[in-house]
């Protein structure tokens, strides 16, 4: 590892190339640490946040005294005990989408081992084995958790206790693993930007310096570490498949002085191979409720081609938000396919609930084709974020 970091000049002045500088960015592979390690002061242009979006942090008020719920599991073996964590679970699906959970029986040197092993790996001084070892252990108590939370999903959404699990919702994981360098100048911008996850849920392991919030009631609230808690929240796919019982809610990273700031995400993003329908669960659909999402197929992961997406996993679903229909959907990705010069060979739109707008994915023949056979992508998709649909 280059622990010198990369020497990259990014350009003052108000007119810049950022496509060239995300290019340089990403071409150096030492990512944001990288900058830092190599002595960067200043935030550069490419991070730094739009000032509508600054100035509107500036004006919104911090409530402090309200706090995302904690769930305690440490009875759920008993009869009443798990009805009552149930309806908690549910409130808090619901009106927050985001929730903490304590005694949930991973032993807290499980926890500390994770967050030392992502620092230590990070750092460059690795112990490889004994780091795999703990990492092991983490990814097995966190799978069982899973299948925990799903039980207390499906009761809370009034169905079986293995209904979440029968649609399969607890496979598909995807561990990452995030690294904040502490930050020269951490009010320009932020860790991780706003955005709603796009799984079943996230069960996520943060140290304890804190900067994650959840917008609740159009205000961010601080979701404060618990020595030994875990942070669990909804994502966009049980949003639909509840029909909206539960909430996806928009969450971000503050950026910090203070640092690294290590935190270990596992979503839960359901099966892929071979592709499943998913759909608001018939059991939740009546005539009062209809149901407010199509069915949509769930696709295997694509590694996107955008610089930052490089390594992020997404996937493909065939979905129609509500109040739209498929002929203007059809039309505006003929409409973009011409303007781009490009074929449309699949068409797949990815729902973004956080900001209300779908992105339209062309793939070419050839990405198809790879995603059938299993391989990564690296090119022939691209992604168009259409500002007509808004929910
Ligand atoms: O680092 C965190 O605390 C949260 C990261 C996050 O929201 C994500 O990975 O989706
Ligand atoms: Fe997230």
């Amino acid at each position: 590892m280059d622990i010198t970091g990369p020497k990259l000049s990014f350009s003052a002045g108000d007119h810049y190339d950022r496509e060239k500088e995300l290019k340089a960015f990403d071409d150096s592979k030492a990512g944001v640490k990288g900058l830092i390690d190599g002595g960067m002061a200043k935030v550069p242009k490419i991070f730094i946040r739009p000032l509508d979006e600054l100035s509107e942090d500036l004006k919104s008020i911090q409530i402090d005294q309200i706090q995302v719920p904690v769930i305690d599991l440490g009875k759920i073996q008993e009869k009443d005990c798990q009805e009552r964590v149930a309806n908690e679970v549910r409130i808090a699906s619901k009106e927050w989408g985001f929730f903490q959970v304590v005694n949930h029986g991973i032993p807290l040197k499980v926890l500390e081992e994770m967050i030392d092993g992502v620092r230590i790996f990070h750092e460059g001084d690795v112990e490889v084995k004994r780091e795999w070892a703990s990492t092991i252990e983490y990814i097995e108590h966190v799978t069982n958790l899973g299948h925990t939370l799903f039980e207390l999903l499906s009761e809370a959404l009034g169905l079986k206790l293995d209904h979440l699990a029968d649609l399969e919702c607890a496979r598909g994981r995807i561990f990452v693993c995030h690294y904040y360098p502490a930050c020269p100048e951490p009010e320009l911008t932020l860790g991780t930007g706003k955005h709603s996850d796009g799984d079943f849920i996230t069960i996520l392991l943060q140290d304890q310096l804190g900067g994650l919030q959840v917008m609740h009631k159009n205000q961010w609230v601080n979701v404060e570490p618990i020595p030994g808690g875990l942070v669990v929240n909804i994502g966009d796919l049980l949003q639909i498949i509840s029909n909206d019982k539960f909430t996806s809610a928009v969450h971000r990273v503050l950026a910090s002085s203070v640092g690294p700031r290590i935190s270990v995400a596992c979503f839960f993003m359901g099966t892929f191979v071979p592709p499943k329908v998913y759909g608001p669960i018939q059991e939740l659909i009546s005539e009062e409720n209809p149901p407010l999402y199509r069915d949509f197929l769930l696709f295997r992961c694509l590694t996107l081609k955008h610089s930052y997406w490089e390594d992020m996993l997404s996937y493909k679903i065939d979905l129609l938000l509500p109040n739209t229909s498929s002929d203007l959907l059809d039309a505006t990705a003929k409409f973009i396919a011409e303007v781009r010069n490009c074929k449309i060979m699949e068409l797949g739109w990815l729902p973004n609930i956080a900001t209300g707008t779908i992105v339209a994915m062309l793939i070419s023949k050839d990405a198809c084709l790879q995603s059938l056979l299993g391989l990564d992508f690296d090119s022939n998709c691209q992604l168009i974020e259409v500002n007509i649909l808004c929910r």
